[in-house]
């Protein structure tokens, strides 16, 4: 069974079509990629495929339970970093792993562990008394991870998690996400960063414009050369030339 199965999922807003019945099958263990251009609506599908926005049409499901049937069920095995979700940021970051543990009924002994891990994991220990709101937009990514990690999810989903993160904060949480997937859980992420989805994921899908254009495993995409040069070459919209002469400075 897949750990997660996306079929036919469509989303419209107003006329045009941001994700155009779309199918992916992630297999339970994998280390997932989702590239696409600006606008291709990866951060729609996986808002779709996490139950947070209901699709038009098609399923979402979640080691075999659908997302939009049986919400509840299906959250207990998803941990999710969304985008551009608004954080409890008048918490600190300690209540705020607390709260989100809470809300999936944790005891509080196992809680207050979990809690006191996940901040020294991320090294987020020294800032744990401090307001969320007051965060940098690094530590409000790995806060807002250490809160989809808490109730121990099965599936992974995290919607650009590098962004704004420094290197080494990057290589502690790669490093955190290759031992969640050596444990057996299933990680996807969507990433621009072609370099990094070559070197940390086993399977890649390119999306454009609402659709799959190719997905399976990195060698099988990629083919003979890199990923970059596939997606340039499915994706299109290079330009060529150094941009209008106003912009040149001599
Ligand atoms: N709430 C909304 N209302 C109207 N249009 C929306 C809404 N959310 C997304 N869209 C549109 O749907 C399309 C897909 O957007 P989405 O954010 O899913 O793309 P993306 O692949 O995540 O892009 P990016 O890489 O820039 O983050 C875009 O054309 C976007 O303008």
């Amino acid at each position: 069974m897949n750990a997660l199965e996306l079929r036919g999922l469509t989303k419209r807003f107003g006329g045009a079509t941001a994700v155009d019945s779309l199918d992916l099958a992630v297999p339970p263990g994998s280390f997932y990629g989702l590239v696409g251009p600006n606008g291709a609506g990866k951060t729609t599908t996986l808002s779709m495929a996490t139950g947070l926005l209901r699709p038009d049409s098609g399923t979402a499901l979640v080691g075999g339970i659908d997302v939009w049937e049986q919400p509840l069920e299906a959250k207990r095995l998803i941990g999710n970093l969304a985008d551009g979700v608004d954080l409890y940021d008048r918490l600190t970051g300690e209540q705020l792993i607390t709260f989100s543990g809470q809300l999936f009924g944790l005891d509080r002994a196992t809680l207050a562990g979990r809690v006191a891990d996940l901040l020294q994991l991320l090294d987020l220990e020294a800032a744990a008394g401090r307001l969320v709101a007051d965060y940098s937009a690094g530590m409000t990514k790995k806060i807002a991870l250490a809160s989809a990690l808490v109730h121990s999810p099965r599936l992974l989903v995290l919607d650009e998690p590098f962004e704004s993160v420094d290197p080494v904060s990057a290589a502690n949480i790669r490093d955190i996400l290759d031992g969640f997937v050596a444990g057996g859980g299933t990680v996807v992420v969507s990433s621009h960063s072609m370099d990094l989805v070559q070197r940390m994921c086993d399977h890649v899908a390119i999306v454009s414009a609402g659709r799959v254009l190719v997905a399976g495993t990195i060698d099988e995409v990629r083919g003979d050369g890199d990923l970059e040069t596939r997606f340039l070459d499915l994706v299109g919209g290079r330009r060529r030339g150094e941009g209008p002469a106003w912009l040149l400075s001599s």
